[in-house]
């Protein structure tokens, strides 16, 4: 699959060239080349196992590549530079491990000491991830949404300029996820860049600039939604609404489009038909509206883009 990373490069943010990991006979991470331009959301997906951890741990130095180079901030990630370069990344890992006895504030506290950020900080964060009211209870109490939300604090902790964020939004409301996604738009509009993962197709397809899709250890695919969308040349799923006398001759006035596999269910008649047709399939129906009583057109989703690569040899 094409990449354009090579057109984005100059202001790049964060920086892959032929990244990989390997744990004896076993390859994680398989060549990958990404770039994610400054102030921009990248959505990462991939199937379990698919290299995602390992390339963020990567990332963020916490293990060496087997080959490749990595550059985050302008910063060789496992240089000399880099141990300072850390302090403007942030991190929200899968299994954020928190102490139970100490408080939210306490917990922040403790946090804000490891990374050399200010104390002062911790107070407002809590703020902006909707934990203020819940500063000096127990985590031991938490939900898994309010577990969560300190974690994303934590993340942001040192006005990172770079963050990461591995599945931040498990185990949060659909309020909560509005309002999380909320929080990064106000950091991208500040030049911040981050880099998420979620199994959640649907939440990711309408809120990231990029896309990149990881299969086996490689990036198959990357590109903005509708980049995807042209690259891929999965069919639009076509459903028309009519009475079923007329699907006979609604067949019939399709038959320039060439050979429809049509599926009919609840007086609907249903089929997929190949993007470049768009326009020809516009002009075949517009005919027959005098015997549609509705028409859906749909653009393929993510997940159907997802599976659409998975499936293809
Ligand atoms: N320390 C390790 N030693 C050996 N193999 C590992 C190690 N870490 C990861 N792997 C393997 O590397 C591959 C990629 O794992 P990784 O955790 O990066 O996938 P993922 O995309 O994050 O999956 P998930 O969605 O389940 O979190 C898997 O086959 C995994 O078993």
């Amino acid at each position: 699959m094409t990449s354009d990373s090579t057109t984005i490069d100059g202001d790049a943010a964060i920086r892959l060239r032929g990244v990989s990991k390997r744990y004896g006979a076993l390859t994680a991470v398989d060549g990958v080349d990404l770039a994610v331009p400054r102030g921009q959301l990248l959505g990462l997906i991939g199937h379990n196992g698919a290299g995602k951890s390992t390339l963020f741990k990567m990332m963020l130095g916490l293990i060496r590549p087997s080959a490749g180079q990595i550059l985050v901030n302008g910063s060789d990630v496992g240089g000399r530079d880099f141990r300072a370069a850390r302090r403007s990344i942030g991190y929200l890992p899968e299994n954020l491990v928190l102490y139970d006895n100490l408080t939210a504030l306490e917990t922040l506290q403790f946090f804000a000491k490891l990374k050399g950020a200010p104390a002062a900080q911790c107070a407002p964060l809590l703020e902006q991830v909707g934990l203020a009211g819940a500063a000096q209870r127990a985590v031991r109490e938490f939900s898994k949404g309010m577990r969560q939300r300190l974690g994303f604090a934590q993340a942001l902790l040192g006005a990172p300029r770079v963050l990461f964020l591995d599945e931040p939004t498990t185990g949060l409301d659909p309020s909560a996820i509005r309002e999380f996604y909320a929080v990064l738009n106000g950091l991208r509009a500040q030049g911040v860049t981050l880099v998420i993962t979620s199994h959640i197709l649907a939440e990711l397809q309408e809120r990231v600039d990029r896309l990149a899709i990881m299969a086996n250890g490689r990036v198959q695919a990357q590109g903005s939604v509708s980049e995807l969308r042209e690259q891929l040349q999965l069919p639009l799923q076509v459903s028309l609404a009519a009475a079923p006398a007329e699907h006979p001759a609604l067949r019939e006035g399709l038959r320039p489009l060439g050979s429809l596999q049509f599926r009919e269910a609840e007086g609907r008649l249903s089929f997929s038909c190949p993007r470049p047709a768009k326009m020809a399939l516009l002009g075949a129906l517009a005919p027959l509206a005098a015997r549609l009583q509705d028409v859906q057109i749909h653009e393929p989703t993510l997940e159907d883009m997802f599976f659409g690569l998975r499936e293809a040899p």
